[in-house]
């Protein structure tokens, strides 16, 4: 699990910021992940300011909401830059689905960890076809601390890698939950169509 390392309690710009990436399959846990951290950083009555892609309207349009139903407040995002006026007097960031914004959000994530904030990002690493998404290898690249999470694969119930959509579109973008993708392994990822799910077992 991940510890937070220790903060020196002096302004901003007399101590160091960085980036931590939380990343992962679809249902591997990045948002549960995400929201436990910002808890404790409000615990630690640190000032967190908290943002998402307004493209991700999936379950609300500003919580950010797991999908086992954790909830944390946050404000919807057009363009990436308008980031840092928004988080401009926080001491912790976190940003979700980080994967959908623009380019720009490397260079703001940089900018917000160079100012002495601690930022905290969740993400896709790869999308529906196994290919690195958007902004996040980058992410990962210049990033202190990077946590890759697993989801459980749902054709044999081994780790799962990846996201496997299950719906015809060929679309990068394609907001969904269990209706259109489940997490699985990169042998049942590979069978593709000709996955055979698992019987239960136990009832
Ligand atoms: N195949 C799966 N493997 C693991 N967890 C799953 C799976 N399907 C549904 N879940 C649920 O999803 C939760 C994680 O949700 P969330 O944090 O929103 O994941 P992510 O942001 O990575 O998509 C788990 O705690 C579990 O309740
Ligand atoms: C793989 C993949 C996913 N998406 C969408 C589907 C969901 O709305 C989000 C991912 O949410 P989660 O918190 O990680 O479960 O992204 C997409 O648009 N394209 C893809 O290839
Ligand atoms: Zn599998």
């Amino acid at each position: 699990m991940f510890i937070e390392p220790a903060r020196r309690r002096e302004p901003p710009h007399l101590r160091t910021g960085w980036i931590e990436i939380i990343c992962g399959s679809m249902f591997s846990g990045k948002t549960e992940e995400l929201i436990r951290r910002l808890n404790r950083a409000r615990i630690a009555k640190l000032k967190v300011g908290i943002v998402k892609p307004s493209l991700d309207t999936r379950y609300d349009i500003n919580d950010i909401v797991s999908h086992n139903a954790s909830v944390i407040p946050s404000t919807p995002v057009s363009n990436a830059a308008d980031i840092l006026a928004l988080v401009a007097d926080c001491e912790v960031v976190g940003i979700d689905e980080a994967q959908f914004f623009d380019g720009a959000i490397v260079e703001v994530c940089q900018q917000l960890a160079d100012s002495g904030k601690r930022v905290i990002v969740a993400g896709l690493d790869m999308d529906f076809s196994g290919k690195p998404f958007g902004c996040i290898p980058q992410l990962m690249a210049i990033a202190e601390f990077v946590t890759k999470v697993h989801a459980i694969c749902v054709v044999c119930g081994d780790v799962a890698h990846y996201s496997y959509r299950l719906v015809p579109s060929q679309e990068r973008v394609l907001l969904g939950e269990t209706d259109s993708y489940e997490a699985r392994c990169r042998r049942c990822f590979n069978l593709g169509p000709d996955a055979v799910h698992r019987e239960w077992v136990y009832e």
